[in-house]
């Protein structure tokens, strides 16, 4: 009967495997609580409300039990929702604060056509600002509807701002654009200098007034804007990246602004919207990609388990199937049999079978329980649909990111990415000291080319040179659309001298491009302002100084390179 015994030490054997086997499995399980707990600790301080649920979280997976697990899965795609909520409050927010800048201006004395475009702003705020990738857009028309408000405030019955001003109406004043053809060179808006002089509380006191009202609301809405964008601006929790501007445009406003001082902060507003979305978008991006990388591995891990079950499985179904039929054999050979050795021969002939069924079984390994192997199924189909829901909210993500940080128009990176690219070049600038340098350049009469052969020849200009200016570069430069038919260049590792050898190439390679339009060939070109970075210097005030700098090669004939100094 050693046949008999060995086959219940085999039994026994395998059940010591399926006991290792159950231990390897609640291995697993430790496994993925304990990458969920590392992937919380990696994501933490990204967005203070994912913090938050991914601190519960980890508390919650220490020693938890494989049940625990799901609900974990199910607590980071909760996780990944609020952040997604916690973004549409700030839009909210911000559409809020656009809503109380247009009471503001409609409480002003407007003409009722400005009153009516100010209302059908308003109303279709809601439908307009639904990323903060509009909210360049609606500032730009906020700006432009504010600067016709304040202007007809003032000048309520027509001629009373230039009889205050000595002639000059509001829009003789406005520096919408600052034209370098002007006397005075024009600074990057940040930092000019744009204080209690001109301020609205400061402007010259109305003494011949033909409509009382219209006196008094001027200052008053005046001061109710400021006081709203100070609202605005104290709500932004700053990051490293736009902690200087926002300290710039409090201050300003602390100051007291004027109508163009209010201008140009609307503008650095929304940079300072943009830069901060943008940060928290790349954070979370991060985050995600991280994620998925675990997912990934674990689901790949969970799959291989999964598979060597199956086999366990199908192995386990043929083993009893084997058994049962030899000894249901067995059993009727025994009643057949006429002698003992026949008999010998018979039962060892099926206990040989049998143990080959076993050693087949062995070698596949015993199943483990069946709420285990359940388990680990819907624990692999829950990875499964975390994995593909954070790839599509990465990958639209991504996409936001894109758009949100490139112009339509050239395809180049825009005046966003400029800001968070010059952010942190200036950084390393401070850490390692090598040379860094800023270039702004600006296609010359580029308005005579609008006007001459129409908006959308302008367009093809913008492009091609956009084209030629990229494709000019190293791939560690960076080359932005700053606006309009600006551009703004990072050059690391460059002085000022080696900069300008590049750029006067650019240059006369722009000046040669052959531009035709209808048939009749035009010139095209482009002036630079060129500033390298000094150790005190700050994104704003380099953009500054290469702006007076583009300044004065415009003075100078255009069609040139000029170091600031
Ligand atoms: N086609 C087109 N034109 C644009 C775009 N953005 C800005 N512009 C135009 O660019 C022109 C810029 O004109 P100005 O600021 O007077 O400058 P300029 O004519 O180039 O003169 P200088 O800079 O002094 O040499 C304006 O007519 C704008 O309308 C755009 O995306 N496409």
């Amino acid at each position: 009967m050693t046949g008999i015994s060995g086959y219940k030490e085999k039994y026994l054997a395998a059940l010591d495997e399926q006991e290792k086997l159950e231990r390897k499995h609640a291995l697993q399980l430790d496994l993925l609580r304990k990458t969920i707990v590392h992937l919380s600790v990696a994501a933490k301080g990204q967005e203070s409300k994912l913090d938050a649920s991914l601190i519960a979280l980890q508390n919650k997976m220490r020693g938890g039990s494989g049940a625990d697990v799901f609900e974990q899965m199910e607590r980071v795609q909760r996780a990944v929702g609020e952040f997604d909520r916690e973004r549409e409050q700030e839009l909210q927010r911000v559409l809020d604060w656009f809503k109380s800048a247009v009471d503001n201006l409609m409480e002003l004395s407007v003409p009722a056509d400005l009153r009516s475009q100010l209302s059908l702003y308003k109303k279709g705020l809601k439908s307009q600002l639904t990323s903060y990738r509009a909210f360049g857009e609606a500032v730009n028309e906020l700006s432009a509807l504010q600067k016709r408000a304040l202007a007809a405030a003032a000048n309520p019955n027509k001629g009373l701002w230039q009889r205050i001003k000595g002639g000059k109406t509001l829009e003789d004043n406005a520096p919408a654009k600052p034209s370098r053809t002007s006397a005075e060179p024009v600074e990057a808006p940040v930092e000019r200098d744009l204080g209690p002089k001109e301020s609205v509380t400061k402007t010259p006191p109305i003494t011949q007034v033909d409509d009382p009202a219209a006196e008094d609301s001027y200052p008053k809405v005046a001061q109710r804007i400021n006081a709203t964008l100070k609202a605005l601006v104290t709500s932004i929790e700053p990051n490293d990246m736009v902690r200087r501007k926002v300290e710039i445009v409090r201050d300003r406003i602390d100051r007291g602004m004027d109508w163009f001082a209010l201008a140009v902060t609307l503008e650095d507003i929304r940079d300072i919207l943009m830069a901060r979305y943008l940060a928290a978008d790349k954070a979370f991006s991060e985050y995600l990609l991280n994620i998925n990388r675990e997912l990934v591995s674990i689901s790949e891990a969970l799959g291989v388990a999964e598979d060597a079950e199956q086999q366990r499985g199908g192995a386990a179904e043929a083993l009893t199937a084997s058994v049962s039929k030899s000894v249901k054999q067995l059993q009727a050979d025994v009643a057949k049999s006429n002698s003992l050795p026949d008999l010998q021969s018979t039962v060892s002939d099926h206990i040989r079978t049998i143990q080959n069924a076993l050693s087949t079984f062995k070698q596949a390994q015993p199943a483990p329980s069946q709420s285990l192997s359940a388990q680990l199924k819907a624990l692999m189909d829950r990875v499964k649909t975390v994995e593909e829901e954070s790839e599509k909210s990465r990958a639209q993500l991504e996409e936001q990111r894109y758009k949100a940080t490139h112009d339509p128009l050239t395809s180049l990176p825009n005046r966003e990415a400029y800001n968070e690219r010059a952010f942190h070049e200036l950084h390393r600038f401070k850490r390692y000291g090598h040379p860094l340098t800023l270039a702004v350049c600006d296609l010359d009469h580029f308005k005579k080319i609008n006007d001459t052969f129409g908006h959308q020849a302008g367009d093809k200009v913008l492009k091609l040179v956009a084209q030629v200016v990229s494709t000019r570069l190293r791939n560690v430069d960076f080359v932005a659309r700053y606006g309009g038919e600006e551009f703004v260049l990072v050059m690391p590792e460059t002085d000022a001298e080696q900069a300008k050898t590049v750029l006067d190439k650019m240059r006369a390679a722009i000046a040669k491009t052959p531009f035709r339009f209808k048939d009749s060939p035009v010139t095209i070109t482009m002036s630079f302002g060129i500033v390298q970075f000094r150790g005190e210097d700050s994104v704003e005030s380099a953009f500054a100084r290469a702006d007076k700098a583009l300044y004065e090669a415009k003075a100078n004939g255009r069609n040139q390179c000029v170091i600031a100094p």
